[in-house]
């Protein structure tokens, strides 16, 4: 359904000229930046993926060659079988898009009429508009402000409002940029919960780029990462946790101070890449370690040839972080 083949987009650039005032504007000599470098991947019909990546990664300069709003430098990019750059017309129709920063809704206008301008502009039949309004409605629970003035609902409102406006034409691919970027906890929650029933109920191709890892983690059984303009993985979400190694802590609690200070020395020394000592609070040692869950009690085991534990508590890795520290790496 999406297509990347060796997609690469870089920018000629204009270092800033030496010289003040307006003879600055000639600026100094170009260079280019490579946005995005190789990258392919395939989305089948119905997948929900998840597209990462640090700030200026790369990310929207895919989704804008993806939407055909940007020519590739070169590689080549289809969507359901088109060429978005040469047919736009007809990309137009495969494709919804949201950007969670600016709305394709008339702020002045109450949320009813925005549709009704975009179902002329994509030249829906009234009745056909109206039908898929009453179906989009059912899903995104848009009747209480369908009325309202788009510049007078929440945040929250106005992205169901958006997401209608992105799926008003029937497309079977929906691109989002950042749905859930500002909403509180309760709309986020609203809000993914409609996106799955876009997926699973419309059976829409979803693509979503986003830095909220609980996004990527409640939504998409696939992830992209892209670092540097280069896919650094692509796969499901386990495979990235172990990818990163996930390091889990646990608390162990001696019984003694004495234990505790002698398996926090033993520690120290051990160079083990899958078990650090990391703290040491009175009798308590909190230990880094990159097991699974399933191999709690083999380092328990290890923590017990120290002294007698007391009291073991297991704290699992917050992905975010993790996700921060594969960027960082
Ligand atoms: N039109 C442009 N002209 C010149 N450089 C650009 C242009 N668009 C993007 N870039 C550069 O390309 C790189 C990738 O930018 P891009 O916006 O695609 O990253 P991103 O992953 O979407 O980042 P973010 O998460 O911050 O939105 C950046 O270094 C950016 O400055």
């Amino acid at each position: 359904m999406i297509e990347a083949a060796h997609l690469h987009k870089s920018f000629k650039l204009r270092k800033p000229g030496p010289r003040k005032g307006l003879r600055s504007l000639i600026g100094g000599p170009t260079f280019v930046k490579e946005a995005v470098r190789d990258v392919s991947f395939t989305i089948a019909s119905g997948e929900f993926t998840g597209f990462i990546g640090p700030n200026g990664a790369g990310k929207s300069t895919t989704i804008k060659m993806l939407s055909g709003i940007l020519h590739p430098s070169s590689g080549s990019v289809r969507l359901g079988g088109i060429d978005p750059h040469r047919r736009r017309v007809e990309t137009a129709r495969t494709l919804g898009v949201l950007f969670g920063q600016r709305t394709q809704l008339w702020w002045d206008l109450p949320l009813r009429d925005s549709f009704e301008v975009l179902g002329a502009m994509y030249r829906m039949d009234p009745q056909r508009r109206r039908a898929r309004l009453a179906e989009l409605d059912g899903l995104l629970r848009l009747g209480e402000f369908l009325d309202t003035p788009v510049r007078k609902l929440s945040l929250g409102q106005r992205m169901r409002g958006d997401l209608a406006a992105a799926l008003l034409h029937e497309p079977p691919i929906l691109i989002l940029d950042e749905p859930t970027i500002g909403l509180d906890v309760s709309a986020k929650r609203d809000i993914r919960s409609l996106l799955r029933g876009i997926n699973e109920e419309l059976g829409t191709t979803i693509l979503l780029t986003t830095h909220d890892m609980d996004d990527i983690e409640q939504l998409c059984g696939r992830v992209l990462v892209l670092t540097d303009g280069t896919l650094s993985y692509d796969g499901p979400i386990g495979g990235l946790r172990s990818r990163i190694g996930m390091p889990a802590s646990i608390e162990a609690t001696y019984r003694t101070l004495e234990q505790a200070q002698a398996a926090w020395s033993a520690l120290q020394r051990l160079d083990s890449a899958s078990l650090a000592a990391v703290g040491l609070q009175e009798r308590t040692l909190t230990v880094q370690c990159s097991l699974e869950q399933s191999r709690f009690m083999d380092v328990l085991r290890k923590l017990e040839a120290y002294g007698e534990l007391e009291d073991a508590r297991m704290r699992e890795a917050d992905f975010e972080d993790a996700v921060q520290r594969l960027y960082a790496n």
